[in-house]
């Protein structure tokens, strides 16, 4: 006899039938099985362990797909992936082809609304919930939202817009005090006093007030004390927001969950259910290293996690390390991250220069425009962000550093295919999106020694200024002791060829140069997109019959596009074939497999620039 629970789900609604014993054996079952899922494909580990009851009491309660279940940020939604339907793909996570390691709808109809940046799930259940009352649908709606992810203004937007609706939405709010680093600001302070006994007990004397209106959870409360101590207590500041505040409740208590979100359930209006998990939960070693643990590559459970063996230092080492130097080098330097210290680099920074290191939540917005006010008072902000999350940022670029030609140097990691985590993270569209604003520079290093050399040259530039590097190793080339910059918008010809030049930008330098072998095609490295070196592309155009431009960045506005202008501006009119990402989302998987798949590694381009010379 079979005694897995398990085995006995293969979707939601089978849970209805299971006992609370048996629902609790279930959240058992699926922590056992993501660990070992993770540890043969990599992921979010420690934030899928801390939602294993969660899962399984809402979609005990709730009856989805008909009922909404939006998950913030996405990358907890493993157990969820599991309940319904989507066990047998588990061991495809995250590669070429298989699962996406976040809610995708084209995935499965339980997946809500496709995620991967942080805080927006609280608008998109609003949207659901609003057109549930204006088409007359009868269906709950329900966000979970972590505690790192509500730092984000957005969150606020959408709870500051909610809370005048009197939709009928249910917020979750899971606090575990991490976010990917521990949490940070003003708002996590918060959270910790509602959590802490003091602040219950001073607010469960009043709380029968608070809920008089509401007699089921009054009831509830009483009846089940033991389970839910601290359950029904206002929180001011979600209250204020024009939420129903119901918690906090421990988030493993499978029991409490259940009757809490059963009564809730019954209640219309805007619900904020306030619970606290434990990041890690069940694997000693993520409960002890929740940071470390919060995105892995494969590894072995008995072991855990092995430290990294030598090898070459990571783009974002690189910068890391020339971060540290040239603090040394000028007090006027200050890192700022929006939530990601580590995955940046900053570690090592953050410890040196502890009052000069800014995490500040995730709040990409805010960053900029903090970054903009230091600049104007004398400092020199260095803003660490992963090139998708800069997305959110755009006009705080524009309007608060660029107008004011403010000298912000941008450290852009992730630029390109990120691999695993697909096109919710990629770095597809920053170097279009950033050469069209004025003032900026904007330069792509090729290999880690350049990118030293150009986080030197960006952050003496007078304005903003943008570096941008690719997630991992690159070549391996030797780094320069020194902060020396190097001339500003010239590139660097790379090998003299025949009749056809190669015009590389960044990371896709190293396989045009085995192109331009096999070829013998000239090669430039072009360094800057912007400004882009006219004097360079005059020569190779002067001198070539064909010329291609090589970018791991959308085709569309450019890099490429740069020579383009430059060209057309010269009267220098040649045959161009652009190569670069194409104008469609490039699925998650093996990083090289994608880069292949849209021709980008030396075989494709050397492919497409055959065809484009007979044609
Ligand atoms: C806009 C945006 N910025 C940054 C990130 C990177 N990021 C992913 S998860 C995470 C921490 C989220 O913390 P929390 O919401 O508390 O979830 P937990 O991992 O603790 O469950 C961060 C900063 C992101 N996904 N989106
Ligand atoms: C979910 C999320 O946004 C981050 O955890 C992200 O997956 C980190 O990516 P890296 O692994 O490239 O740091
Ligand atoms: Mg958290």
């Amino acid at each position: 006899m079979n005694d897995s629970v398990l085995d006995r789900v293969g979707d939601p609604a089978d849970l209805k039938s299971l006992s609370r014993a048996e629902l609790k054996q279930l959240a058992g079952e699926l922590r056992e099985f993501i660990i070992a899922t993770v540890a043969k494909t990599g992921g979010h580990l420690a934030s899928n362990l801390g939602v294993c009851e969660l899962t399984v009491a809402l979609h005990a309660v709730f009856d989805a797909p008909t009922d909404k279940i939006v998950w913030d940020v996405g990358h907890q939604t493993y157990a969820h992936k599991i309940l319904t339907g989507r066990r047998e793909r588990m061991a495809t996570l995250r590669q070429t082809d298989g699962l996406s390691g976040f809610p995708k709808r084209e995935e499965s109809e339980y997946d809500a609304f496709v995620a991967g940046h942080s805080s927006t799930s609280i608008s998109a259940a609003l949207g659901m919930a609003t057109a549930a009352k204006l088409k007359g649908e009868d269906y709950r709606t329900v966000a979970v939202i972590g505690d790192g992810a509500m730092t984000a203004g957005m969150a606020f937007e959408a709870l500051n817009n909610a809370g005048a609706m009197d939709a009928n939405l249910l917020v979750i709010l899971n606090d575990n005090e991490m976010s990917i680093s521990p949490n940070v600001g003003a708002l996590n302070a918060y959270l910790t006093k509602l959590l802490s006994g003091r602040f219950y007990n001073a607010v469960r004397r009043g709380s029968e007030k608070v809920l008089a209106p509401f007699p089921p959870i009054l009831e509830l409360a009483k009846k089940a004390e033991e389970h839910v101590k601290g359950m029904m207590t206002p929180g001011t500041l979600f209250e204020e927001f024009g939420f129903n505040y119901l918690g906090p409740i421990d988030g493993h208590d499978v029991d409490a969950l259940i009757a809490t979100l059963t009564n809730i359930k019954k209640l219309s209006g805007p619900q904020f259910l306030h619970i606290v998990t434990q990041k890690g939960k069940g694997y000693a070693p993520a409960e002890e290293n929740p940071c470390g643990y919060h995105g892995v590559g494969k590894f072995d459970p008995a072991a855990g996690l092995s430290a990294k063996a030598g090898g070459k230092p990571t783009y974002t080492e690189v910068f890391g390390q020339w971060l540290s130097d040239m603090a040394a080098a000028d007090d006027a330097l200050v890192g700022i991250t929006p939530a990601m210290g580590e995955g940046s680099g900053l570690t090592d920074f953050a410890a040196l220069f502890p009052e000069r290191y800014f995490d500040v939540g995730i709040a990409e917005q805010h960053a900029l425009t903090f970054a903009a006010g230091l600049a104007c008072a004398g400092m020199k902000p260095v803003v660490a962000i992963y090139s998708t999350f800069l997305q959110r940022a755009y006009d705080q670029l524009i309007h608060d550093v660029a107008l004011q030609n403010l000298p912000v140097t941008l450290a852009i990691d992730r630029g390109g295919l990120v691999g695993a985590d697909g096109p919710t993270h990629a770095g597809a569209y920053d170097l279009s999106f950033l050469r069209c604003v004025p003032n900026m520079l904007v330069a792509a290093p090729s290999d880690e020694a350049e990118c030293r050399m150009l986080l030197s040259t960006a952050y003496r530039h007078p304005g903003p200024s943008a570096v941008r590097y690719p997630r991992g190793v690159g070549p391996g080339a030797p780094l320069p002791e020194d902060l020396e910059p190097v001339p500003v918008g010239r590139g660097v010809l790379r090998r003299q060829g025949g009749k056809v030049a190669i015009l590389a930008f960044g990371s896709l330098v190293r396989p045009a140069l085995a192109v331009a072998e096999r070829l013998d095609a000239s090669l430039a490295d072009m360094r800057f997109v912007k400004p882009i070196d006219r004097e360079l592309i005059r020569q190779l155009a002067e001198s070539h019959d064909h010329l291609v431009t090589l970018e791991e960045n959308t085709v569309m506005g450019g890099a490429g596009s740069a020579v383009a202008e430059a060209l057309a501006d010269l009267g220098l009119a040649r045959p161009i074939l652009h190569l670069g990402l194409p104008d469609r989302f490039v699925e998650h998987g093996d990083p090289a497999v994608l880069l292949a798949r849209c021709g980008l590694d030396a075989d494709g381009i050397e492919r497409s620039v055959r065809r484009f010379i007979s044609e």
